[in-house]
């Protein structure tokens, strides 16, 4: 099956047919540092990662690219808060994004251009579209009109003449309504106000709206039409329709072929906003929740439905990841158990198929997910054998290989154990060709200790136990004197 997806500009899944073969250039909408990001701004990142990963796993060279938005009114108002400056505002929450996203496991982009570092391209996009009269300036400013653009509104779907520039909360202070021909227009450029940043241009001291940025940066980075455009759904008007009329009146082509746009996070029913204040920092989340359980999280559902933030959700999340991390390490107890066979690097084709069938379409990361907890499952049965019923008939290269499409999978969803040494255990191959303590090398050891234990030399009696335990050998002290062991 191909991979089809939700494209908003048609409003219809779509077969994926990148520009180029093989190849995908994608962009999606960043911070604006002004503060750290919260859970929605999150979902937004791990979702678009989630494809990013998948695209890459289907064999296309993607290229990815992410801007932060460090000039923006929130950001000036933030450093007078912070008795402060924009660089040092921007900076900060630049950094603080790397180690919040990092800490989710989202693969850094390949450039994350910058508003304060496009000037130029922002410049040259704003005088082309005077030069082709979708542009006028006003008293320093400089504003796109939008009744130039017979396209307006294909995105959002949104008649201009009963359009309101309501969303993000980004709406022009009033103070530009006289300057406008059209109260739809929007600022492509504004005049310096005292005491704020700005740069030289043709229409005088100023600085960028937001829209303009990213067109420019799409420009800049990727070329005049590029395959994946995303963003969290309150993007879609104005700020994507706005990319769309800058772009596509300067260049003609379309901007992006597919259009994404993800689902929000709800706090009692209502969109998590910097704005309105209802929102939850990823980091202060990230302090009681591992990273790979609010992946998780965000994982079980669709990307464009919208998401309840609740304990209850996030704690059963939380659990899910313990079954599907143990179902992880158990990779140690096969390796231990015997040689890796090379069968066992073949993967499972058919949890392979419903995996990326439930990906192709619109990437269905619940069902997805199923897949996973089904080998996760088949994975916990096959240890529960080994360990307790101390069973030599099971399939192991056949485990192997469960264990390595699980791992596998994960990873295309950017589930993995980041913490060193939890994974795997340091277990090396003996001269004998299996891996690890031979059966009788433990049982000497075990008689060694039971002799320190007699001697009452606790000491080299736990040295034994701790050099067993680092070899994965776990010792079980029997009522009746007997110590039992099993490997794992
Ligand atoms: N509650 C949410 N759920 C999912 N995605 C969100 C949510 N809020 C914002 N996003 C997305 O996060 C990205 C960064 O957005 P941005 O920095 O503008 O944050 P914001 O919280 O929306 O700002 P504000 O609340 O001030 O409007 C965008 O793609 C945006 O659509
Ligand atoms: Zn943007």
């Amino acid at each position: 099956m191909p991979l089809m997806l939700y494209n908003t500009l048609t409003r219809r899944k779509e077969r994926f047919e990148p520009i180029e073969p093989g190849k995908v250039r994608m962009y999606v909408c960043g911070i604006t540092a002004y503060n750290y990001f919260h859970v929605g701004n999150a979902r937004a990142f791990v979702i678009f990662d989630v494809v990013r990963r998948y695209l890459m796993w289907r064999g296309y060279a993607v290229r990815y690219v992410q801007n932060f938005t460090d000039i923006d009114d929130k950001i000036l108002k933030r450093a007078i808060a912070e008795n402060s400056t924009m660089e040092q505002i921007a900076e900060k929450y630049i950094a603080a994004y790397f180690e919040d996203s990092d800490r989710l496991n989202i693969l850094r982009a390949d450039v994350y251009p910058r508003a304060t570092h496009t000037i130029d391209g922002i410049q040259r996009l704003i005088h082309e579209l005077e030069q082709r009269h979708y542009a006028y300036a006003a008293n320093g400013d400089v504003y796109y009109a939008v009744r130039q653009f017979p396209e307006y509104g294909k995105l959002s779907g949104r008649q201009l003449d009963d359009m309101q520039a309501g969303a993000s909360g980004r709406v022009d202070v009033e103070e530009d309504a006289d300057k406008k021909k059209d109260p739809a227009d929007f600022a492509l450029w504004k005049a310096a106000k005292p005491g704020e940043p700005s740069w030289e241009s043709p229409w005088g001291a100023g600085r960028p709206g937001w829209h303009i940025e990213c067109s420019a940066m799409v420009r800049d980075e990727l070329g005049e039409s590029i395959d994946i455009h995303a963003g969290g759904m309150d993007l879609t008007f104005p700020h994507h329709e706005n990319e769309i009329a800058q772009s596509e009146a300067v260049t003609g082509k379309p901007l992006a072929r597919y259009w994404l746009h993800n689902g929000f996070i709800n706090m009692d029913g209502e969109k998590m906003s910097k704005s309105l204040g209802n929102f939850r920092l990823t980091r202060d989340l990230l302090a009681n929740y591992d990273p790979m359980a609010f992946r998780l999280f965000v994982l079980q559902a669709q990307y464009r439905k919208p998401i309840d933030f609740t304990s209850d959700a996030l704690d059963a999340a939380e659990n899910g990841w313990k079954t599907l991390k143990e179902a992880l390490q158990f990779g140690a107890l096969f390796v231990a158990l015997t040689a890796w066979s090379p069968e066992a690097d073949v993967l499972e084709q058919e949890a392979i198929d419903r995996f990326n069938e439930a990906m192709d379409d619109d990437f269905n990361t619940p069902i997805a997910l199923s897949v996973l907890f089904e080998l996760a499952k088949d994975l916990h049965r096959g240890r529960n054998l080994i360990i307790h019923d101390q069973e030599r008939e099971i399939p192991v290269t056949q485990l192997q290989q469960k264990w390595h499409t699980f791992e596998a999978l994960l990873k295309v969803l950017g589930l993995e154990v980041k913490e060193p040494g939890t994974v795997e255990l340091p277990i090396e191959a003996n001269d004998t060709g299996t891996v690890g303590l031979t059966d009788g090398e433990i049982e000497t050891l075990i008689q060694q200790r039971k002799e320190a234990r007699q001697s009452k030399n606790w000491a080299e009696s736990d040295r034994i136990r701790n050099e067993l335990q680092a070899q994965g050998i776990t010792l079980i002290d029997q009522k009746d004197g007997v110590t039992r062991w099993h490997r794992g």
